[in-house]
């Protein structure tokens, strides 16, 4: 196949920041995406109507001019969320769902849940508004080993919430293990968001031939049959599996560092990765509902009417492009892309 036409596809989990690094990144989502989820791990975080509608508003202010493009917003979930911030929420109608970071899991996530029992109030508020929760789906307890924190978490926290409130409509994002795939296959009013990094990259790429900050993120990437069932579950047809980015960008020398940031920055040619994933498994003809008719059927939201055009052209991804004061590295830089989007 020489050129792909799609239905112009949505990102249901991204971090667009705020302030200059919103500015350099967001011209990036909109070439590509239509809408996206915007996650709302700002400092402080996005906690109440009053933050999504203002952040929204900073959003709206940094698309392009003459571009289009909708800003769907997230609700940061704290021990002090209120029911009330639920019903406050849904009725603003473009707060579209509430995510769950576990305190100290991930990128500025200190002001997360402590326990998740604890919102169990919040939760049968956004049952009874059918709000959707968003998971980040790992244990942060100091004896559970890395690659195993987001099996432990389906086991421990998320088969007993699901129990709970078998009808609030989850998204577990980010998934990287057959774990999360077969779980979110056998369970109702739960489907999940995949990264291309998790659908390109397993585990080795962190390592080879040296360290390589800009294949750690947040859930890390796992071993290769991990990686074969998530591609294998992205490929399936299945409407539970959905694009979700999670393009997080982080500043060069804040990922090259001793102690170096989580998140891979892939805003720049996510549609690009998404193809070579697809393309690998001879599945090029299940991406566009994975990428443009999934998503907004979870969200209720109407799939959208343009389209994009993707060719086969050999291009280079950069080293780096602008962002804040330092330069920011894209996913995989310096690797021959045999997709490009027009
Ligand atoms: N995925 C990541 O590694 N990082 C994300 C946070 C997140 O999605 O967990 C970030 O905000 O940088
Ligand atoms: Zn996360
Ligand atoms: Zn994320």
């Amino acid at each position: 196949m020489q050129k792909l036409t799609l239905t112009r596809p949505d990102d249901w989990h991204l971090h667009l920041r705020d302030g200059a690094a919103l500015k350099a990144v967001l011209p990036h989502t909109v070439r590509q995406f239509a809408r996206a989820i915007v996650m709302p791990n700002l400092k402080p975080p996005v906690r109440s109507l009053a933050d999504a509608a203002a952040y929204r508003d900073r959003i709206i202010a940094a698309i392009p001019a003459g571009k289009q493009f909708e800003p769907l917003m997230t609700l940061y979930l704290t021990d002090n969320t209120s029911p009330d911030d639920i019903v406050a929420a849904k009725a603003s109608e473009f707060v579209k769902a509430v995510k769950y970071y576990p305190a100290g899991a991930t990128t500025n996530s200190e002001s997360g849940v402590t326990d998740i029992r604890r919102c169990d109030r919040v939760f049968e508020a956004m049952q009874q508004v059918d709000m959707p929760l968003l998971l980040h789906g790992e244990v942060t307890h100091k004896d559970v080993d890395v690659f195993d924190r987001e099996k432990v978490f389906i086991e421990q926290k998320l088969i007993p919430l699901k129990q709970r409130f078998p009808k609030l409509r989850v998204v577990l994002e980010h998934i990287t293990t057959s774990d999360a795939v077969e779980f979110v296959l056998a369970t109702n009013n739960i489907a999940a968001t995949i990264t291309p990094q998790h659908l390109l990259f397993n585990r080795n790429m962190i390592f080879k031939g040296g360290i390589r900050p800009h294949f750690y993120c947040l859930p890390i990437l796992k071993r290769e049959t991990h990686r074969q069932a998530l591609l294998q579950a992205a490929t399936s047809g299945s409407p539970k599996f959905f694009l979700g980015t999670d393009s997080a960008p982080h500043t060069r020398n804040s990922k090259e560092s001793s102690c170096g940031c989580a998140g891979c920055f892939s805003a720049l040619h996510a549609m690009e990765l998404y193809a070579e994933a697809f393309e690998s498994a001879d599945a090029l003809d299940k991406l566009e509902a994975f990428a443009s008719f999934y998503g907004p059927d979870f969200y209720q939201l109407p799939r959208n009417t343009e389209q994009i055009t993707l060719t086969k052209t050999t291009w280079r991804i950069p080293d780096e492009v602008p962002f804040t004061e330092a330069g920011l590295v894209p996913l995989w830089a310096g690797n021959e892309m045999t997709w490009q989007m027009v």
